[in-house]
This record gives C-alpha cells, structure tokens and sequence, in this order.
C-alpha cells in the first residue's frame, strides 16, 4: 500500500484525545507509514502555555486560542505546498475541531479514545514530560467526545498494542 492509497495529497491528519492517550507515539508512526510530516502540536503552543501547564494550571480558551489558530496555519501552509501532515494535537472541544474544518482544506481526525484508569497509569509511568498526571481530570472535563455528527473522525482504542493500533488505523483511513 502506497501513502497516496491512505491519503489523497496534499492532506492533514490531526490525532486528537486528552493528555497521555498516546497522541504523539501513534502519530510519529503513523507519519512514517503515510510518508507524511509529523508536526507535534506541543511545539507551537505559545511558551506562556507551557508554563502554565507544567504548573498543573489547566489551559483556558484564551490561552488554546492563539495555539489553535497556529496549528491551523501550519497544516494549511504545508497543503498549499503539497505536503501532507500528521498532526498531534488534543482538540477537545467541538469548537476547536470546527475551527480546523474552517481553515484547513482536507482534513481528518483520528480520536484516541480510551478510559481514566489506563491513561492516568501511562501518564505516571511516563518520564520527562511537562504534562503531570494530575492534570488529566481537567483533561476528562473538558473533552467533548466526538459524536457521530463528525464524520470525518475515526475512534480508536488505545488499549490495543502500538503496532496493531497503527495498523487499524491506516486500514481505516484507507477505506475512506
Ligand atoms: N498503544 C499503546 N500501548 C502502550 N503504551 C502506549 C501506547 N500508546 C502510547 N503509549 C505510552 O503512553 C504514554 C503516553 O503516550 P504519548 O506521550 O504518545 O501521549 P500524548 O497523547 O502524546 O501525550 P501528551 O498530549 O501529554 O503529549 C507514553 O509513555 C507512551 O509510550
Ligand atoms: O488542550 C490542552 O488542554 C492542552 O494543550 C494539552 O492537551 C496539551 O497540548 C498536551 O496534550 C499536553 O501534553
């Protein structure tokens, strides 16, 4: 299977779900198997954010604004210039997922969906992230679940082993 199979170019790929549900391990792969770029969206939130968070302070929608729209203008660019992309980033709410519908031309998600127990135990086993474990609440709280409204988001399960996810997922994107 070819990346053009999986992805008609030039296209964006957003993996989306709280903190800890594996955003950035399945998306670095996921990259890989598209033949995509890989932008995690951790390096382009504003420092102020970073700070913020690494204080266990949960972000507001002021704060996610400007890291949303940066995230935006970012996958747009890279369509205009025939680059398809992976991208990380936590889009919790319906809103923010809208705003990405507005502003980048051909675009999916991919929803990592998975329960409390099992993120918060990767989370406390993760090393050398600014992102604690105790923020996952927050996390939880503020998620707006995709409905089936959101057609173009795929669930998966993050219980599944790494490489059987990263395989789910590229059989789903490329049955459309
Ligand atoms: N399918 C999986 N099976 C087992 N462990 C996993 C799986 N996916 C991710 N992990 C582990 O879970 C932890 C969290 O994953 P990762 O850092 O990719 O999450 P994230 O959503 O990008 O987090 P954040 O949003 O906080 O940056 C990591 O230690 C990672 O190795
Ligand atoms: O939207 C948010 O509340 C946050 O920005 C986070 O989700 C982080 O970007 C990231 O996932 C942390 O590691």
């Amino acid at each position: 299977m070819t990346n053009i199979d999986l992805l008609p170019s030039p296209g964006c790929i957003i993996i989306m779900g709280v903190s800890g549900s594996g955003k950035s391990t399945l998306g670095e792969r996921l990259a890989t198997v598209l033949g995509a770029r890989f932008i995690d969206g951790d390096d382009l939130h504003p420092q102020h954010n970073i700070a913020k968070m690494s204080r266990g302070e949960a972000l507001t929608d002021s704060d996610r604004a400007p890291w949303l729209s940066a995230i935006a203008a970012r996958a747009q660019q890279l369509i205009e210039q025939s680059v398809s992309s992976v991208i990380v980033c936590s889009a919790l709410k319906r809103d923010y997922r809208d705003s990405f519908r507005a502003h980048i031309s051909n675009l999916r998600f991919v929803f990592l969906d998975g329960d409390f127990d099992l993120i918060k135990a990767r989370m406390l086993a993760r090393e050398g992230h600014f992102m604690q474990a105790e923020m996952l609440q927050s996390q939880f709280d503020t998620l707006e679940r995709p409905d089936k409204s959101e057609r173009d988001i795929i669930s998966a399960d993050i219980s599944l082993p790494i490489d059987t996810l990263v395989t789910t997922v590229a059989d789903h994107l490329s049955a459309g």
